[in-house]
Order: structure tokens, then C-alpha cells, then sequence
């Protein structure tokens, strides 16, 4: 029986969606190498635990960066790891597969993607942008003469797009999204409490009391670091007004980046935008109030999908079932 694979190759998680099943895959885009050797010793989750706590020869290294792949010898074998993990050559007779890829992929790259995903044990292997199955995993029908608008904050970049009959009318692709918050949070702690703090003590700081509009004070997190004077550990408290402060210049360039979309997008495209709103998606989007802030400052409504991390595997999922349909496209 032939199977569809989706797969999220995105700058900080790995999806894989399987038609039929839903999503089986899901792990940080992280391996750890052996630096004496170069030879893989974990990847996902476990490389995951490993940032920041690495001896000497091992380093725990995220292969793509920024929304481009930094490192593409690593992102094909963690890319054939996991597809490995699902035991797919066992299991299906090969599977077309459709892989995301951030949009800054070069063509060079998008075609090694494509061979690592063959040499995995892919069928057919096509490769979409992630905007475009972004807003589909959200539940737009991007296939109709209409304007659908989305922001797609992942980690590495923040996608900004209006589409219509299936292709990208408008677009801004920032360099701004989750894991330059996490590095703005990191740099207010060493400012304002002398303190240094880990790359994972600042993610969770911005997971828990992340927000970027009507910060409440009293929302607090206790963070552990190095002691800039001292060099001794040292704990602190920070709040969500602070976490605020640290994100605002970062939530004011993805503001203007889509101000200038909606600028850029044909009147009667934004006609519908008006009537149906933005639809937010990705991780970063999960921080409180973005969505609020975004409806202000743009005047436009703005809904946040019900699953922002899963939209571009559950996007494959729901592409990958009317393929022949969308072809055309
Ligand atoms: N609750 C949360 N609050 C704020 N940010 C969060 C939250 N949960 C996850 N994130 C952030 O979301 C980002 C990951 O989002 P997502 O998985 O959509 O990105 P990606 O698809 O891997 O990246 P890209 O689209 O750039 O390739 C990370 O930076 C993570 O820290």
C-alpha cells in the first residue's frame, strides 16, 4: 500500500505527519556531534537536553539557522535519522512525501533535501513553502480566487504572507522570530540583572511568562545563571513586564514587516483580509497577546490557529491527501 509522509524540517522542530495517523514525529531540530570524530551521538530530543551541557568534544549544534540551512551535512543526516526512526522502508512501499523547508532555502539546497528524503526511501518527493502549508494546516482554503493572509512566526523566521488560488501574492520573510526572542530575553538578563543565562533558560522564560501587550508584574519566573561580577551561580527573578520589554523592538519589525504586506496586497485581496481576518501561526505565536497586539496595530482581526506548532505537518497531512487535486498548482 503506498503511504504520504509530511514533513516540518523546520529551524527548531521536526514534524513528520503520516497520512492516516496524524503526527508520529515530533523533535527539536538538534543533533550533537562528536568533534574528535564527527560522528552523530544523538539527535531530537535527546541532542535537546544536551545544549549548554556538552564536554569539550561534543557539541549539540542546531544544523539550520535563521530560516537557511547552516550546516547542510547535518541536516541531511538528522533528516535521514528520523525518517529512519519511522521504519519507513519496512513498513511502506515507498511513500510519496512532501517536505517543508524554510523559505530561504537555496535551489542547490531544496534539491539535497530531496535526494537525502529519496535516499531515506522516498517515493515521490515534492518540496512546498512553509507559508503556503502553514495557512492550510490553520484551515484556510488557500486553493480559492481569495485573500487569506497568515503570519507564521517559527523559530528561525517570521513568514508573513497573502495567498490566493494556491500561490503567494505578497510576502516578507524576517529574520526575527522565536529564537531571536529567546536571545533578546537572554540579553535584557545580562543588562539589567548582570546575570548569564543558558539558551534553554531563556526559551522556557519566554514559554512561561512570555508576552507582549498588558504585561502583568505579578507573573513572574526564577531564572539561574553565572553572576557576571562574581562568575558564581546566582538566581533571579524576572516578570512578564520585562519579558515585554525585552521582545518589543523584535514585535515592532514583524508589526512594520506586515503593515508593508498589506500595503503591497491588491485592493480586493485586502477586502477579504478585512472580512476574514489574519490567521497567526507557529510557535512564537503562542506568546500572550501577540494576537492582540497584532489586531491593534494593523486593524485587521487577527486569530490564532488552535494548533500553531503542528500547522505545517497537519498542512502536508491535509495537501498530501488531495494531491492530484492540487497539482495544477
Ligand atoms: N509557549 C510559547 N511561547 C512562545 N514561544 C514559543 C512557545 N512554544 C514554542 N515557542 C517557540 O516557537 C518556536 C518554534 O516554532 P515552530 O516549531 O513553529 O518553528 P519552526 O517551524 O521549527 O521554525 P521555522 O518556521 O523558522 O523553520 C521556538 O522558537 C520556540 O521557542
Amino acid at each position: 500500500m503506498s503511504k504520504y509522509l509530511g514533513i516540518d524540517l523546520g529551524t527548531a522542530n521536526v514534524l513528520i505527519d503520516v497520512k492516516g495517523e496524524g503526527i508520529v514525529l515530533n523533535e527539536p531540530s538538534v543533533v550533537a556531534i562528536n568533534t574528535n570524530n564527527n560522528d552523530v551521538v544523538a539527535v531530537g530530543k535527546d541532542a535537546y537536553m544536551m545544549v549548554g551541557r556538552t564536554p569539550a568534544n561534543i557539541k549539540a549544534i542546531r544544523p539550520l539557522k535563521d530560516g537557511v540551512i547552516a550546516d547542510f551535512d547535518i541536516t541531511e543526516k538528522m533528516l535521514q535519522y528520523f525518517i529512519d526512526k519511522l521504519n519507513m522502508r519496512s513498513r511502506f512501499s515507498k511513500p510519496t512525501i512532501m517536505i517543508c523547508a524554510p523559505t530561504n532555502v537555496t535551489p542547490v539546497e531544496q534539491k539535497s533535501i530531496i535526494e537525502a528524503a529519496e535516499q531515506a526511501g522516498g517515493g515521490k518527493v515534492y518540496l512546498q513553502l512553509e507559508p503556503k502549508v502553514a495557512a492550510v494546516g490553520a484551515g484556510l482554503d488557500i486553493f480559492k480566487p481569495q485573500g487569506n493572509m497568515v503570519i507564521d512566526i517559527g523559530g528561525g523566521t517570521s513568514d508573513i504572507a497573502v495567498i490566493s488560488m494556491g500561490d503567494i501574492v505578497t510576502s516578507r520573510s524576517l529574520r526575527f522570530a522565536g529564537d531571536k526572542m529567546t536571545s533578546a530575553i537572554q540579553a535584557y538578563v545580562k543588562q539589567n540583572h548582570a546575570l548569564i543565562i543558558g539558551e534553554r533558560t531563556a526559551e522556557q522564560i519566554k514559554m512561561e511568562i512570555g508576552c507582549v501587550m498588558d504585561a502583568d508584574e505579578n507573573k513572574t519566573f526564577s531564572a539561574s545563571g553565572i553572576d557576571i561580577v562574581t562568575g558564581l551561580p546566582k538566581e533571579i527573578t524576572i516578570n512578564e513586564v520585562e519579558v515585554q520589554k525585552a521582545l518589543a523592538d523584535g514585535v515592532d519589525q514583524i508589526v512594520e514587516a506586515a503593515k508593508n504586506v498589506l500595503e503591497q496586497t491588491p485592493p480586493e485581496l485586502s477586502g477579504d483580509i478585512i472580512d476574514r481576518g489574519i490567521m497567526l501561526t507557529g510557535g512564537g505565536s503562542l506568546l500572550r497577546n501577540l494576537d492582540k497586539l497584532l489586531s491593534d496595530k494593523l486593524q485587521v482581526p487577527v486569530l490564532l490557529t488552535d494548533s500553531p506548532l503542528d500547522s505545517v505537518a497537519l498542512g502536508t497531512g491535509v495537501l498530501l491527501e488531495n494531491i492530484e487535486k492540487h497539482k495544477k498548482y
